[in-house]
């Protein structure tokens, strides 16, 4: 691996991803998640917690003076009638930390609860897509650093990808910016391959990908987008920031995220590794309107709505695309 400025941070943020994909793969083997449900009504499983704890125990032994923001706190876990759940994630992490004990998974746990922006800071999904990791479909551990609202380095594990060429499964994604994305099987992260976009530059030919859930991105508004471009085949729906990897290795020119309800904000750990990804694969990531994301707020996109990626050279035809259907509908 070259030598660059973030070449530990990217080694530490690989390392911190493989050993949360185990224990994410080990418990959706066990069929038996631990299902508890957010204030948002949102789920959260034992597989959640126990990726947050180890990725954030990693990040903080290495860089201890860097905040990090991380979808998942303690709250639930501490509350004297989930104390299997808890128990069940101890016994999780003690798989890649031996003896760690309760106190510790709770406060590594706790090390991802800054929200506040800073200089330098972690951002991290210890599993996006939750949804899809209960339907034993795709999820993505995403870690990333922010430097200066900068998304500086990015590891995304994506445990359930395949391929279309084999039966591999299980891929990583990485990213420095200024310095190419790359991908290496999940079981050996130096075996790198670099990627880049679809050079496609015809928007009825172009492949689009979105979400499996309709609540977390408008699969109406995204057929009229589609029909409007001249698209004539199905989009491929598929949860979490996988998304942003198969447009990354050029297997889709489009990823539409289009805004449900009115006030929803999205979340800096959704799309920051994502987002660099496919930026140093040679694609353009914006909001619907064609804004840049700003990670500079703190936890929240909240200068952005919506989410357009595309493989670069369809990027303004898409942007002018949701804007014509946005005016119409
Ligand atoms: N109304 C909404 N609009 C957009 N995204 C939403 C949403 N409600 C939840 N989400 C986000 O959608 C993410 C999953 O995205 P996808 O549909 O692409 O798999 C969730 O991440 P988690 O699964 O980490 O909670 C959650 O943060
Ligand atoms: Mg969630
Ligand atoms: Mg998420
Ligand atoms: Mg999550």
């Amino acid at each position: 691996m070259a030598d660059s400025q973030y070449s530990q941070e990217l080694r530490v943020a690989i390392q911190a991803v493989v050993e949360a994909s185990k224990i994410c793969r080990h418990i959706q083997s066990t069929e038996d998640f631990a299902e508890l449900s957010k204030n948002d009504r949102s789920p959260v499983t034992v597989a959640d917690f126990g990726s947050q704890a180890v990725v954030c125990k990693a990040i903080h032994e290495a860089f201890p003076e860097d905040p990090m923001i991380a979808e998942e706190d303690s709250a639930a876990l501490r509350l004297p009638d989930q104390i299997s759940v808890l128990n069940r994630v101890v016994k999780e992490v003690g798989k890649v930390v031996p003896d760690a004990t309760q106190e510790q998974v709770l406060g590594w746990i706790d090390q991802g609860i800054s929200r506040d922006p800073a200089p330098r800071t972690w951002t991290l999904d210890p599993i996006d897509g939750t949804k899809g990791f209960l339907r034993k479909e795709q999820y993505a551990i995403a870690l990333a650093l922010l430097v200066d609202g900068q998304v500086k380095v990015a590891a995304l594990a994506c445990p359930n990808l395949g391929t279309i060429e084999s039966d591999e499964v299980g891929f990583l994604f990485t990213a420095i910016r200024g310095e190419g994305a790359y991908v290496s099987p999940l079981s050996d992260p130096n075996d790198r391959t670099r990627i880049s976009t679809s050079s496609s530059i015809f928007t009825r030919d172009a492949r689009f990908c979105e979400s499996v859930e309709s609540g977390h991105s408008d699969h109406s508004w995204s057929s009229e987008i589609a029909h409007s471009l001249g698209i004539t085949r199905d989009s491929v729906r598929l949860d979490s920031q996988a998304k942003y990897a198969v447009v990354a290795r050029g297997e889709a020119e489009i990823y539409l995220r289009l805004p449900t309800k009115p006030g929803y904000v999205e979340k800096i750990w959704d799309h920051a590794a994502g987002s660099l990804v496919i930026e140093e694969a040679g694609g353009t990531v914006t909001d619907v309107h064609g804004h840049p994301l700003d990670f500079s707020r703190g936890a929240l996109l909240s200068e952005n709505q919506g989410i357009i990626a595309t493989n670069g050279p369809l990027h303004e035809a898409v942007v002018t695309a949701v804007k014509k259907c946005n005016e119409n509908g």
